[in-house]
């Protein structure tokens, strides 16, 4: 398994790091690492500090942070920006941008496993400034020019 640089900003994630929580999960559980619960009202969105900061450092991946099937469906947790970017060069701390779109109030524990970050690749492109592209099957065909069925 690749090592990915951690730092622990709160003593209280030192035994608590996110971790697969089976052998073929795909998303690291990240916490919410608070003093007091706190309660999210219905269409309220707050920012929770994770208590940690990672580096990517190779440009070649980066780290989205993820929504929980089970707090989105269940309790209409999900994030204010509905999928979280974690660029490789950042060494901030991961923050949860964290969004009650339900209609009713919901209490985040300290330490409740909040949301997931998945490591993914990623490529870098520049430009290839063209006048036409060679025709594909597609064209600009696109939102719903295949049909339904
Ligand atoms: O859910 C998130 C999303 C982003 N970040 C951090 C890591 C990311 O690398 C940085 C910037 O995120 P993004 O590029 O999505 O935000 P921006 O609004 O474009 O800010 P910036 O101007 O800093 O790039 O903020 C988080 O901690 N949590
Ligand atoms: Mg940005």
């Amino acid at each position: 398994m690749q090592k990915l640089q951690v730092k622990i900003l709160d003593e209280r994630m030192r035994d608590m790091l996110p971790a697969y929580a089976t052998q073929g999960s795909a998303g690291l559980d990240l916490r919410a690492c608070l003093d007091e619960a706190v309660v999210i009202e219905p269409g309220q969105t707050i920012l929770v500090p994770t208590g940690l900061s990672i580096y990517v450092a190779d440009p070649g991946y980066c780290a989205l942070i993820l929504p929980r099937s089970g707090l989105g469906h269940k309790h209409g947790i999900v994030l204010g920006n509905l999928v979280g970017l974690i660029d490789s060069d950042y060494q901030g701390q991961l923050m949860v941008s964290t969004w009650n779109r339900g209609q009713q109030a919901f209490k985040l524990e300290p330490m409740e496993r909040l949301a997931q970050l998945v490591i993914v690749p990623v490529v870098q492109v520049a430009w290839d400034v063209v006048e036409e592209f060679e025709t594909s099957d597609r064209g600009d065909g696109g939102f719903g020019s295949t049909g339904k069925k």
